[in-house]
């Protein structure tokens, strides 16, 4: 495309240098990803200004400049195009760059402190029941048709996501389910896109480092419902947050499909709900019927995202038997509940809790599944306040009968501070509880719990593949699945820690 041309279809001010007839073909905000043709998004970032990189961009090819302020010197050669929001232009550019390829699809995006995988996935069974060519991109990578594409964010930037979503298009794929982070929306990255559904799952407290205050953590959440003009939100009502957002939703013209409550305020609700350690049935009821599903995740909190998931397909109009089907089709997520299978009867789970409300629906569930005692192998993220610390400490001592507490990804902390706090928190609530530092050993300790009887949660890391280490010594490879299969098989799983695998 011709400069020209995308600075008037998208009304860009045209300040210096301006060269309407150059060529331009892609666009990034890294310069070292800049070459001919690549439009340079000079971002002004948290901790480094973009404009810095602008010489390098040059230097790697790029003619076309997008930034906020004009540097004191201007490159010869160089467009230079200034806007006040740079990040939302950025996402413009890329989009038309793209061919807009999100209207190429039909589009859902899913936002909320916690279920957005999960919600992604069971949306993705009922349209894949309905013989769709579905791609969801989310926590877990870009999944089209089943087969993983990494990504460095659960929503990427502008650039990374359009590429994506194009690539996408051209290879056939009809529907895009996005999970929609909060940062995404505060940072600009889906601006300009149109959702065809949009939903909303639940809010508690989480990334405050960026927000602030929860009131703002909500604003961003929100605007996700802005761009859904073409069609319907739906939103789980079973929080004040949810029923605020509905009621707002509403206000502002959106049909709303409000879920996830036994009563008749919800358009789409649950009734016989019955859980167990193998699975979770339900009758999904609607204005126009119901029809009993039978899901393979387990725990209550699933049910709710079912419902989510069952929103976004009536919205667009699939029947209910199609969605009932294509729900109790669904495989169980990776890292959610995640049974690690064995033929020892032994019951271990694997979970991405890494929130305090997360933790406590993963122990809640748990809990409402089996009399049997309930050991929980853990860690805090280095990078949690104190107080969140905590409390992450005091909701485990609530729902656990027995604790290994133990590293996560402690990034800018070390081991011994988390666990002055969290342990703290474990001794204030009189929990029973131990210290095994290598989470390996801690992983081997819970199976052993496992054979006397005990059900074991493994929480925090779900389907990552990685432990961050602290004080910026680098990532490992940690696959708990395998990590827990090995402690089963009767070996140590130490010897799977790569730490061990060092020359000192
Ligand atoms: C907190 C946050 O969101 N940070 C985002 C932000 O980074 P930043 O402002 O710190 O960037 P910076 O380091 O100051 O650099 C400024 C600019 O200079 C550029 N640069 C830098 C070096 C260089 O050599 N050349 C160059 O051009 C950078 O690409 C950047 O555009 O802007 C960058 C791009 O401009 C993003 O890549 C980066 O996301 C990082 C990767 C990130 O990890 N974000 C996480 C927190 C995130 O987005 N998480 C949510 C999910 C959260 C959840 O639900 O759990 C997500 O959607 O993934
Ligand atoms: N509806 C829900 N309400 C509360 N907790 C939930 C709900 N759904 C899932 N969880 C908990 O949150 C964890 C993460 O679930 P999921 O990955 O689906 O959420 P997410 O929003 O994608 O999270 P993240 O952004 O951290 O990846 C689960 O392992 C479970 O413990």
């Amino acid at each position: 495309m011709l400069l020209g041309e995308l600075a008037s279809r998208l009304q860009l001010p045209s300040t210096a240098q301006f060269d309407a007839d150059r060529v331009v073909t892609a666009v990034t905000h890294d310069s070292r990803l800049a070459a001919p043709g690549t439009i340079f998004i000079a971002v002004p970032g948290f901790r480094m200004d973009g404009t810095k990189f602008i010489p390098d961009a040059v230097d790697r090819g790029s003619n076309v400049v997008v930034c906020a302020q004009l540097p004191e010197e201007l490159l010869p050669g160089v467009s230079y195009l200034l806007t006040a929001d740079v990040r939302s232009t950025m996402a413009q550019i890329a989009r038309e760059l793209n061919g807009r390829p999100d209207e190429l699809v039909r589009l859902y995006g899913v936002t909320g402190t916690n279920g957005k995988t999960s919600t992604a996935y069971f949306l993705s069974a009922i349209l894949r029941h309905a013989k769709r060519r579905v791609g969801v991109m989310g926590t877990i990578g870009f999944d089209v048709d089943g087969k993983i594409i990494e990504t460095p964010n659960t929503t990427p930037e502008a650039p990374i996501l359009h590429d994506l979503i194009r690539t996408a298009v051209e290879g056939g794929t009809e529907d895009i389910i996005m999970e929609v982070s909060s940062h995404s929306l505060e940072l600009q990255r889906v601006s300009g896109m149109v959702f065809d559904v949009a939903m909303f799952t639940n809010l508690t407290e989480d990334h405050l480092e960026l927000h602030g205050t929860m009131e703002e953590y909500y604003c961003a959440k929100k605007r996700l419902f802005g761009q859904a003009t073409t069609g319907h939100a739906v939103v789980d009502i079973g929080s004040p947050w949810g029923e605020r957002a509905a009621d707002e939703i509403a206000a502002a013209g959106n049909a709303v499909i409000r879920v996830g409550r036994t009563d008749q305020e919800a358009d789409v609700r649950p009734e016989h709900t019955q859980t167990g350690l193998t699975g979770t049935t339900f009758d999904l009821v609607t204005a126009s019927g119901r029809v009993p599903v039978q899901l393979r995740a387990l725990g209550t909190y699933h049910v709710r995202n079912a419902l989510v998931a069952a929103g976004a397909a009536l919205a667009q109009g699939y029947p209910l038997e199609v969605i009932a089907e294509g729900l109790s089709a669904a495989e169980p997520v990776l890292g959610r509940l995640e049974r690690v299978i064995n033929d020892d009867g032994l019951d271990v789970f694997i979970d991405y809790a890494h929130t305090t409300d997360a933790l406590d629906s993963c122990l809640t569930a748990v809990r409402a599944l089996t009399d049997r005692p309930i050991t929980l192998v853990f860690g805090v993220l280095g990078d949690r306040i104190p107080r969140l610390r905590k409390e992450m400490g005091t909701v485990a001592a609530a729902g656990a009968d027995y604790i290994i507490l133990t590293e996560d990804d402690l990034k800018v902390s070390s081991l011994a501070e988390v666990v002055a706090d969290v342990g703290g928190a474990l001794d204030a609530a009189g929990a029973e509880w131990e210290l095994i530092e290598n989470r390996w050993d801690a992983i081997a300790a819970g199976v052993a719990r496992a054979r006397a009887g005990d059900v074991v949660i493994v929480a925090g890391k779900g389907h990552e593949r990685q432990l961050i280490l602290p004080d910026g010594g680098g990532i490992v490879h940690l696959d708990e699945v395998e990590a827990v299969k090995t402690a089963m098989a009767g070996q140590n799983p130490r010897i799977l820690d790569p730490r061990e695998l060092r020359v000192p």
